[in-house]
């Protein structure tokens, strides 16, 4: 399957995100046995088990004294790596289903035993080959229950390695150091990631394993195989609902091999294997250096520092489940590295995180929808015609409480009563009288619609000849030095927007603002909103010049109608094309394209305000433009 590069564009706007329980991250450690039969017998461990969550080490101050750390579980060195899984990591997987994160971290010094933990041999496979291979046991059982059958399940996966403080892509090795972002809700983004879509655990496979080949992986002293880098496997699974509304649930599970602390002393590192080892400890002591701000609740986590901790953000104190497994050995001569590993992993657990469900709409599906109401739009009266020409048995129930009077029905009222007269049609006698209840409410409230309809139009054709009554009064009072410009603009009761379509001349920027005293009056519907006449007479001396001074406009609008045309520009903001985007008011080319890169990298807007965050667009452009695609949105 053809690789993908990450971007946001494919989300559409997302909803409010649902918060779970404030979870701490789970912290086990595994001491890995000896390697050396010859170490073994000449020295004790430095350390060892006292129970499934204790262990003990000795204390280098005092030969006669231990000391004891609890954590959430303890593997011993017989400990299986299926027991490791089964015991930290599967419990955390669910989440990825409810559209949650979930992070597994191998951490601990060098040789320690943390990519035989993530990753295994072929005999004996680590959390990453379970954890993969679960995934798509959780999705096909997922996918088979009655309840999904309305969603689809999708699988990527992306892979990476910071090495020397660049972020590098595994998938599609090129020499670019990618960039690391966040969202709004503090998701971590990798924009240019490569994507691939992996339909089973084989595919997986046939990514995975000449990827790891790409890591840098150097011999040292204390590993012959040790790696050079820190490692992060991504795989994301993506829940899409295929009916309206179209829901989005996306799952990420990060799966992070650390690269381990190192003694250069002891490790022999000289040259290269120095840089890298310097850029490794220098990111682990950024690690650190986080959890203790994180426990101390300093009001600035340096996650900045180190591009390392910047990606792990979502893990420490973040929104993901989160679960690390420290890796030591018993070795004398790791005494003071393993007593540093358990500080660090005692010091971990007590890091809180605030997992969220990440739900988006799907932009896709919903401007296809889109598209197709706005074609249902112009043939109600087709369909109309349609539901009166429908055979007998179809009608059977009630002619006169169905057909709606569809002259006047708005096309999604319009569909609503077809839906319901549907539903009708297979419902047994009680539940259809109830149906037709809600039907002839549906009819009432259309009824009482249409004559506000009507009557607000009276309002504003009265408006209208009032207009042109006090402009004829006023008429010999205006300056002779008036622009003719101007007067075209105010006396042609042309919408801006197809001014501005029709003139070859960039308009003045004034024009660029729908004046809405001026055009409103001709626009019924538009005119619907303004709230009354007595202010529309006053507001008329604000703008003899055609200057723009309507202040508080908004309080003037329907809040109901402000709210709907806030709604379609926020839609448009996340979904649309570069067009789409230059076809709003006060957005030209450049700005279009600052638009599109910025919800690419930060995801959807939120609200309409957050354009603010664009560089270039301040808070009086933001007004200016809230203000011209309002209004022009509802004269449309
Ligand atoms: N639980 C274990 N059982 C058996 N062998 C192990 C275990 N853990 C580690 N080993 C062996 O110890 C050696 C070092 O382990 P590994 O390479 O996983 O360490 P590491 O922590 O990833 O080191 P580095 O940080 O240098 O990459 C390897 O030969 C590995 O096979």
């Amino acid at each position: 399957m053809a690789p993908k590069r990450v971007s946001l564009a494919e989300a559409g706007p997302v909803k409010k995100p649902s918060h779970s329980a404030p979870t701490r991250v789970r912290v086990s450690v595994r001491l890995r046995p000896y390697i050396s039969r010859e170490d073994e017998g000449k020295e004790g461990p430095c350390v060892r088990g006292t129970g499934d969550r204790s262990l003990e080490i000795l204390n280098w101050r005092n030969s006669m004294e231990t000391m004891s750390y609890q954590f959430d579980a303890f593997y011993g060195e017989r400990s299986s790596q299926q027991e490791v899984y089964t015991g930290s990591v599967k419990p955390v997987l669910s989440h990825l289903l409810s559209g949650q994160n979930a992070s597994v971290f191998a951490y601990g010094p060098t040789g320690a035993g943390k990519t035989h933990t993530m990753l295994g041999g072929a005999e004996e496979p680590g959390v990453i080959p379970r954890a993969v291979r679960d995934v798509f046991q959780m999705v096909r059982e997922q996918s088979s229950l009655p309840a999904s059958q309305d969603w689809e399940h999708s699988v990527s996966m992306s892979y990476l390695e910071i090495y020397n403080e660049k972020v590098l892509d595994l998938l599609e090795p090129r020499d670019l150091d990618l960039p690391i972002r966040e969202d709004k809700d503090k998701n971590i983004l990798i924009p240019g990631l490569t994507q691939r879509a992996i339909g089973s655990f084989s595919e997986f496979e046939s990514h995975f394993l000449p990827a790891s080949q790409n890591r840098t992986v150097a011999s040292t002293k204390l590993n012959t195989r040790s790696s050079r880098s820190h490692t992060v496997l991504v795989i994301r699974v993506v829940k899409s609902q295929r009916s309206h509304p179209f829901r989005q649930l996306t799952g990420k599970l990060y799966l992070i091999d650390l690269a381990g602390s190192e003694d250069n002393r002891r490790t022999g590192n000289q040259g290269i294997r120095l840089k890298e080892s310097g850029a490794i400890n220098s990111s682990l002591f950024v690690l650190s250096k986080v959890v203790d701000s994180l426990n101390q609740g300093l009001a600035r986590v340096p996650y900045r520092d180190s591009k390392l901790t910047r990606l792990l953000q979502d893990s420490l104190g973040g929104s993901a489940h989160s679960v690390m497994i420290t890796n030591i050995a018993p070795e004398q001569k790791y005494y003071f590295d393993t007593l540093t590993a358990l500080n660090f992993a005692a010091k971990s657990k007590q890091v809180v995180n605030k997992p969220f469900t990440r739900e988006t709409l799907q932009a896709a599906a919903l401007k296809r929808q889109r598209e197709e109401s706005a074609q249902s739009e112009n043939a109600p009266k087709k369909r109309a015609k349609e539901s009166h020409d429908r055979p007998a048995q179809m009608t059977d129930v009630s002619p006169t409480a169905l057909s709606p009077p569809v002259e006047v029905c708005d096309p999604s009222v319009l569909e609503r009563l077809l839906t319901l007269e549907k539903l009708m049609m297979g419902t047994p006698e009680k539940e259809r009288l109830n149906l037709l209840r809600t039907v002839q409410e549906s009819r009432q409230e259309i009824k009482k619609l249409k004559e506000k309809q009507k009557e607000l139009e009276e309002q504003a054709l009265a408006a209208q000849s009032l207009l042109a009554e006090s402009r004829k009064a006023a008429a010999p009072s205006l300056p002779s030095a008036s622009s003719p410009s101007d007067e075209t603009l105010f006396m042609n009761h042309k919408h801006p927007s197809l001014l501005r379509k029709t003139s070859t001349a960039k308009p003045k920027k004034q024009q660029a603002i729908v004046s809405p005293l001026l055009v409103l009056p001709v626009q019924p519907l538009t005119h619907a909103i303004v709230s009354c006449k007595a202010e529309q007479t006053k507001m008329k001396s604000h703008v003899p010049e055609g200057k723009e001074n309507w202040e508080n406009w908004e309080t003037r609008l329907d809040s109901s109608v402000l709210q709907k045309s806030r709604d379609r520009i926020l839609s448009l903001l996340n979904t649309g094309s570069l067009k789409e985007l230059k076809g709003l008011q006060r957005i030209g080319d450049k700005k279009a394209k600052l638009i599109i890169g910025w919800r690419e990298i930060n995801g959807a807007f939120t609200q309409v305000e957050d354009l603010q965050k664009i560089e270039g667009i301040s808070a009086k452009l933001l007004t200016s433009f809230l203000k011209a695609n309002i209004l022009s949105t509802i004269a449309h």
